[in-house]
């Protein structure tokens, strides 16, 4: 049986790295692809399986993990549409440098490192957004390395819950993640997040409503994590 997308290049609106593509040149991409279903808890991948395919986020949410000897996780992002995941085995044809976990029930397209090679060795300029693409990645760990140097751990849970925030300007937004996660996330205990978590909801910066969080001052968190602008 065929499991592939009946639609054209729309199962590829927004991904950034084939956007600008002939529409016959996307039409390749999605009918090279492979739609993957995901239910919330399955295992993806896990960190040195082979890094074989590139995986398209069409809906739902993927943890990227990695895990210590100890068994303990840390979350290093989590992966929404329209992004990708699995460029970095991609590039370097290795294995995969983490894992991946579906936190939602997800569905993506999963093209395969052949393919994707082929499509690069056609189309040079899909190597714009690649660089684009490592270029992001190696700002967000920069980043990372310096929020674990310079800011408290509340400061760095403030950072995470703003950036799961997004671009959104309404007076509440939902995050959907429990603390256990949140504490992954931050890189912290539970007990000590679970207290940051406390003083936020004290001052009036967010709610928690059982597995979700609820913010309701996304500048106050801003501020608490020393981000500016
Ligand atoms: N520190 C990180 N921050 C964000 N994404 C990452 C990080 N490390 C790995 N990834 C992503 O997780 C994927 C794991 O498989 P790959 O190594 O193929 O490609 C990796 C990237 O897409």
């Amino acid at each position: 049986m065929d499991h592939r997308l009946p639609d054209s290049g729309d199962a590829l609106t927004g991904v950034d790295m084939f956007a600008g593509l002939e529409p016959e040149v996307r039409q390749r991409v999605v009918a090279a692809a492979v739609p993957r279903h995901y239910r919330k808890g399955q295992i993806l991948f896990v960190e040195h399986d082979p890094g074989d395919s590139l995986i398209i986020m069409k809906r739902g949410a993927v943890a990227v993990f990695r895990t210590a000897p100890t068994g303990e996780r840390a979350v290093l992002t989590v992966v929404r549409p329209p992004d990708v995941l699995g460029e970095v085995s991609l590039l370097d044809a290795s294995t995969r440098s983490a894992s991946a976990e579906a936190i939602e029930d997800s569905q993506a397209l999963s093209l395969s490192r052949v393919a994707f090679m082929e499509l690069v060795h056609s189309n040079p300029r899909i190597l714009d957004a690649v660089m684009r693409s490592v270029g992001g990645l190696i700002r967000r760990l920069t980043e990372q390395n310096a929020d674990h140097v310079f800011l408290d751990l509340p400061g760095r849970v403030a950072k995470t819950l703003v950036r799961l925030s997004g671009e959104s300007q309404a007076p509440m937004i939902t995050i959907e993640l429990n603390q256990s996660q949140l504490a992954e996330m931050a890189g912290g205990s539970r007990q000590s997040v679970n207290q940051a978590i406390g003083s936020f909801a004290s001052r009036g910066w967010l709610r928690t409503e059982g597995r979700r969080i609820v913010v309701t001052d996304v500048q106050a968190l801003r501020r608490r994590a020393g981000m500016t602008g």
